[in-house]
C-alpha cells in the first residue's frame, strides 16, 4: 500500500473473492440451489401467509400496548386482602379459618368471631372473613372480597348459596375464586370419590373458568384438617397477585361495620 502524502489518495489492493477452499465451495452450493441464494433478504417476507400472521401478531402488540392500564388508586400502607369464605351451612368454614390462623400464626383460635387479620409476609396483610348466609350480607361481602375460597361439601355437591354467589360476585366485578372441597373423608368408596371429584371439578370449572383453582381437602386429624392440604392452601393465599378490580375503583363502597354515638351522656342532658 502506498500512501500519497501530498494529494491524500490511497490506491488498494482489488478484491478478490476467494476461487477454491470450503467458502468458495459453500457460496457456489448456495447460488447453485433452485438459482437463489439461500437468504436473499433476510427480513422480507417470502409467504404471504406467514407475513399476515406477522403483521395480525404485531398489531395485537400494539393494541395491548395501548390498553389502559388499572390505575391503583391505594397510597401509604396497603390494607390487608380480604378472604372471604363462603359455604352453605356446617360445610367447615370456621375450621377453615381456624386452620389457617393456625398455619400462619401457630396459635390456635377457639372461635372465629368477626375478620381476623394476620401477617402473611413482610408486605402483606390478609383478613379472613366469614361471610354470612343471608342476601345482604352475601351482597355486602362481595364488594370488599379479595379473594373468594369456595366451600363446598364434596359428600353433597353443590348447592344453591353458592350459585347464588357466584352470581352476586358476577355484578360486583368478579374477585379471584378458589374452590375448596371438604367432607371427602365421608366416601368409603375410592372410585366413587375419585368420580366425584372429577364431576365437581368439571361442574365448578363450568361455572368460573376452565382451570378454576380446586382445592381438597381430604378430612380431618384431631378435629382440623391435614396440615399439609392447609399449607398448600395459604402458600396460594400467600403468593397470589391481586389486581384491583376496575369495577371497583368506579362504584366506591363504604361498608359500615358498626355505629357508635361518642356524645358524652353529659351533653345530652
Ligand atoms: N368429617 C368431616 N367433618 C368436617 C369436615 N369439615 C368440617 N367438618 C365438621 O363439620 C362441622 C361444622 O364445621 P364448622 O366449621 O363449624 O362449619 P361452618 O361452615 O362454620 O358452620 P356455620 O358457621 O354454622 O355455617 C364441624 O364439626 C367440623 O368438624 C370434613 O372435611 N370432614
Amino acid at each position: 500500500m502506498a500512501i500519497d502524502s501530498g494529494t491524500k489518495e490511497q490506491s488498494h489492493k482489488e478484491h478478490r473473492s476467494r476461487q477454491s477452499g470450503a467458502k468458495a465451495d459453500k457460496k457456489k452450493r448456495d447460488t447453485s440451489q433452485n438459482g437463489k441464494k439461500q437468504n436473499p433478504k433476510a427480513f422480507a417476507f417470502s409467504s404471504t401467509v406467514k407475513a399476515k400472521r406477522l403483521q395480525s401478531r404485531s398489531v395485537e402488540k400494539e393494541q395491548r400496548r395501548l390498553h389502559v392500564p388499572t390505575i391503583d388508586r391505594s397510597y401509604g400502607e396497603q390494607p390487608p386482602y380480604v378472604v372471604l369464605v363462603h359455604g352453605p351451612p356446617k360445610v367447615g368454614k370456621s375450621l377453615l379459618i381456624k386452620s389457617l390462623v393456625k398455619h400462619y400464626t401457630k396459635h390456635n383460635l377457639p372461635e372465629v368471631r368477626g375478620p381476623i387479620t394476620i401477617v402473611s409476609g413482610k408486605q402483606r396483610r390478609v383478613q379472613f372473613v366469614e361471610c354470612p348466609n343471608d342476601i345482604n350480607g352475601m351482597i355486602d361481602a362481595a364488594k370488599f372480597a379479595d379473594l373468594a375460597l369456595l366451600l363446598i361439601d364434596g359428600s353433597y355437591g353443590f348447592e344453591m348459596e353458592t350459585f347464588e354467589f357466584l352470581n352476586i360476585l358476577q355484578v360486583h366485578g368478579f374477585p379471584k375464586v378458589m374452590g375448596v372441597l371438604t367432607h371427602l373423608d365421608k366416601f368409603k368408596d375410592v372410585k366413587k370419590l375419585k368420580k366425584t371429584k372429577q364431576h365437581l371439578k368439571h361442574r365448578f370449572w363450568t361455572e368460573i373458568y376452565d382451570g378454576a383453582k380446586l382445592f381438597y381437602l381430604s378430612g380431618l386429624i384431631h378435629g382440623k384438617y391435614v396440615k399439609r392440604e392447609i399449607h398448600n392452601l395459604a402458600r396460594f393465599i400467600s403468593v397470589m397477585k391481586f389486581h384491583p378490580l376496575s369495577w371497583r375503583t368506579a362504584h366506591p363502597y363504604v361498608l359500615v361495620d358498626r355505629f357508635e354515638d361518642v356524645t358524652p351522656p353529659e351533653k345530652v342532658r
